[in-house]
């Protein structure tokens, strides 16, 4: 399988093309690929099919590096649109898209491409958010106390946390909370952002399925729209977005129903291709480790708590253990090289494959 490494801002992607190349992948595929110790290492995962609207020049979907599949990503789309051009896949300057979310427009000039992002939705049902009308400001309780956020949907849910230094902000630490609280039934990712003035700002962003990532394009014009809605940040001109990678520009009028547009770079970074074999290896090596993680953390869950050993022992641990023993010996048998043909057929022939849309 061929495939890019690319980034954008240091936000990186696997970038494969199904157009041209039979693919074969499933959610386990994907976080093991996306391993940065045993594998490729990627925030998301690309992948290009045929156009599924004749008006378009592509499809395009995105899987975060838990496996996951979601609508819309910034930065993935500036990536998409210099990985298409470089390939000599299109010449157009405006590249017309469709990924799960609906369409987009891409306009590229060399490195940099301008993305119409489409209208922020603030209708609580459409991101989904549980709440019953529109606000500007929610609270969320979470361990950590109560975080007073914007929430919105760029094609894909964000909660935005206005913090008084992004720098000293606890985002490893209420990211995961608000990621998971039982308010986004679909979880959300979770822009941290700092009001620098009218028109600049700094975000660092706790990605759903992907942690705290270098730069997220979706998540800083999340911030934006929540900014503006607020009346913190100016509409109508351009708001300079400092990341942990680097910055962005990102406009919107501020009116309800209208697009906004972001403009920044993509990083082209090197091309490879991976066989079949090692794939399964891979992805037996990363159970592995993922089934040995889980018996440490019930090992130390037990010497914590004493009076639940005798439970734990009788009920979590047997399974633990046979997972693990499933697990290492899938991961021996990986190492047992099959022919191409033969690695090729059990990766095509796993059941929990996603269907692919393709020409080869
Ligand atoms: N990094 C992306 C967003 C990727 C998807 C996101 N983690 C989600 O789950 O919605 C970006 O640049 O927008």
């Amino acid at each position: 399988m061929h495939f890019a490494k690319m980034h954008a801002l240091g936000n990186d992607f696997m970038v494969i093309d199904s157009v041209t190349q039979k693919v074969f992948l499933n959610p386990k595929t994907i976080q093991a690929l996306a391993d940065r110790h045993r594998g490729i290492g990627f925030d998301q995962l690309l992948l290009i099919e045929p156009p599924y609207d004749p008006d378009t020049d592509f499809h395009y979907r995105i899987f975060n590096a838990d496996g996951s599949e979601v609508n819309q990503c910034g930065n993935g789309a500036r990536c998409f649109a210099l990985y298409v051009t470089l390939q000599g896949l299109t010449n157009k300057n405006d590249i017309y898209v469709t990924t799960n979310n609906g369409r987009m427009i891409l306009s590229i000039n060399h490195n940099t491409v301008k993305v119409n992002m489409g209208a922020p939705n603030f209708t609580p049902k459409k991101v989904p958010f549980k709440a019953n009308t529109p606000e500007h400001f929610y609270m969320i309780t979470t361990a950590k106390g109560v975080q007073l956020c914007g929430v919105v949907s760029m094609g894909n849910p964000h909660c935005v946390v206005t913090v008084d230094n992004v720098n000293t902000a606890d985002v490893t630490g209420i990211g995961p909370l608000i990621e998971n609280h039982e308010r986004f039934p679909e979880r959300t990712n979770v822009p941290f952002m700092e009001i620098v003035s009218p028109t600049e700002i700094k975000v660092r962003v706790w990605e759903r399925g992907a942690g705290e990532t270098q730069a997220c394009g979706s998540g800083c014009c999340g911030a934006v729209a929540v900014g503006i809605r607020q009346g913190k940040l100016k509409p109508n001109t351009p708001i300079t977005v400092h990341t942990l990678g680097g910055d962005l520009e990102i406009q919107w009028s501020g009116v309800e129903g209208e697009p906004l547009f972001m403009t920044g770079p993509a990083s082209f970074v090197y091309t490879g291709k991976i066989n079949s074999n090692t794939i399964r290896q891979i992805r037996a090596l990363h159970l592995a480790q993922l089934a040995r993680k889980q018996e440490l953390a019930a090992q130390a869950n037990a010497a914590s708590a004493p009076t639940q050993t005798a439970t734990n022992a009788q009920t979590s641990a047997p399974v633990q253990n046979s997972t693990a023993a499933h697990n290492a010996s899938s991961a021996n048998n990986a190492n047992a090289t099959l022919s191409e043909e033969q690695a090729q057929a059990e990766l095509e022939n796993d059941p929990e494959n996603f269907t692919i849309r393709s020409n080869a």
